[in-house]
Parts: C-alpha cells; structure tokens; sequence
C-alpha cells in the first residue's frame, strides 16, 4: 500500500464502548464494543435492519447513543462531527449549485476564503476525474458522476473520518467497479479512516482492511474478520484462492444471519 498521509495517532480514531442504541421500545444495537484504528478501511455487512446506518449515525453524530458511548479521535460524540464526512446512496447534492459549488460548501461555511475554496475544490474535482464539469448541474450528471461529487465533496472537508452509507447501490455494475477502484486509490493515497455500508461481499473484499458481520435483534458484531489481500487490489485479486477462502468464510455468517431474520418475520 501506499505510505500513508496521516501518521499513526495512539489509540482507535473510532471507538464503540458498550454502544447501545433504541428507537422507543425497539432496541436496534446492544453492547456494541468495537475500535478502528486511523487509517483502516473497515466494511459493515449484514443483514437489512441489523443496525449498519444507525452505528454511522452515532459515529457521525446525527444520533445519540442510549447506553455506552461513541468516540471518534480521542473525543466523546455529543453532536453533529465536523471530523466525520458522509457518503450516501442518494447523493445529497444542492440541485441548484455547480459542481464546483457543492464541492467548496463545506469550506464556504468555514469561512475559506474564495481562492482558497476554489483550489481546493478545483484538486478534489479533479482527483474524482470531473475535470471539466466544475460548471455543471447535478441534474446534468450521471449516477456515478453524482456520487464522484459526493466523494469530492467530503473530501474537500479533509475529514478525519469518512462515512459511506451503500455509496454505490444504485449504480450499474461497471460503474459501481470504476468507481471501488477510484475510491480505493484515494483511500491509499489519503490514509482516511473508513466505515462502508454495503450488502455486496465482493465490494467489501475488494475495498476493505477489515471486515465485520453484524448480526440482527438486536444489533451486534458476529464476526470480525482482517482482510489481508494484497494491494494495490485490481479485478485479478479475485481469483486467489485466498479471496476464495475469505469470501466463503463471510458468506457463511451473512446466511446464518440473513436466515435468522427471515424466521423472525413468518
Ligand atoms: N430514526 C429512527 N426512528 C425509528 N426507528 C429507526 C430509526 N432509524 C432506524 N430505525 C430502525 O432501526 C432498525 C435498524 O435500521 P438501520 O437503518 O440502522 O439498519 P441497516 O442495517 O442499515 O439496514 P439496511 O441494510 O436495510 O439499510 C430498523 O428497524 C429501522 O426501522
């Protein structure tokens, strides 16, 4: 990999510590204990309503925990974190701004100076290769390219953390794989820490440092797994016997799971 932009820090960037989470009577996470480490890209899997975005929530700081704590670069989470950006399916752009707009908001709103923003933005453009759409409209852009937005957005913030909620589910398949190999090149560039959402467990081979399994009623980690295929990671990766053996081992979780959730609904 790639030598990371951020040196290591001492403890978790992100930590769950005893996180528990309930919406009135319905309890969506119990004693969640989990730690990521600055720079890992850890991939949430599991099955649907298992509590995956409720934990970005909390990381995030649009939720509050019930019970336990949440914590990200040393701080407790008690508000909206300016240190966490988020990725989600449905794009979340401005329809009415540029490009170029949407991306330097986050800046404007911290008071950088216009030519600074414009730099910034105008880097982040181009590493999402938007390079000659700065003057464009949402509504005149592709699904992927959309979402290249969104990355480039967050990115522009420098967070420390970012937070992918299924980023790539509504895409077409080629699209979805151009943009897990732009999104990995950035990771290995960037050295972020990463928490992605996704139901695919060959997206979350691909992408991933770190895999964990979540299970359902109510919401836990059942496995926990490190991904140690080789990078840089190209389609190739995915005939290793290693990938094999990896994808095997999830799969098994994810069904067992999945199943106990059906049986929960006859
Ligand atoms: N604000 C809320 N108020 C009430 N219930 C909520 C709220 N947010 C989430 N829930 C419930 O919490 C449970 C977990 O939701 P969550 O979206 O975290 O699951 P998920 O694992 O991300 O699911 P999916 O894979 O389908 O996106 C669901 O039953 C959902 O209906």
């Amino acid at each position: 990999m790639a030598e990371m932009k951020n040196p290591p820090k001492a403890g978790p960037m992100i930590e769950f510590r005893g996180t528990g989470k309930s919406f009135g009577d319905l309890k969506v996470l119990q004693q969640v204990d989990l730690q990521v480490a600055q720079g890992e890209f850890l991939v949430l899997l599991g099955a649907s309503g298992c509590g995956k975005s409720t934990m970005l929530n909390l990381v995030s700081g649009f939720e509050r925990a019930s019970t336990g704590s949440v914590w990200v670069n040393g701080r407790e989470v008690k508000d909206v974190d300016p240190a966490c950006g988020m990725v989600f399916q449905q794009y979340a752009l401005f329809p009415w701004k540029t490009v170029r707009e949407n991306v330097e908001f986050g800046l404007k709103m911290r008071g950088v100076s216009r030519a600074e923003r414009a730099r910034v933005a105008q880097h982040y453009i181009e590493m999402v290769g938007l390079k000659g759409f700065e003057d464009s409209f949402p509504n005149k852009l592709s699904g992927g390219m959309k979402q290249r937005v969104s990355i480039a957005r967050v990115l522009a913030n420098d967070p420390d953390v970012m937070l992918f909620d299924e980023p790539f589910a509504a895409l077409d398949a080629m699209t979805r794989q151009v943009l897990q190999e732009q999104l990995l090149q950035i990771y290995e560039k960037s050295g972020k820490t990463i928490i992605f959402i996704t139901h695919s467990i060959d997206e979350a081979l691909m992408l991933s440092t770190r895999m964990v399994v979540m299970g359902a009623k109510p919401g836990r980690v059942v496995q926990d797994i490190d991904n140690d295929l080789p990078h840089p990671r190209t389609a190739d990766v995915q005939l290793s016997s290693r990938y094999i053996e990896l994808k095997r081992s999830i799969w098994e979780t994810v069904q067992v799971e999945v199943m106990k959730g059906l049986e929960g609904v006859k």
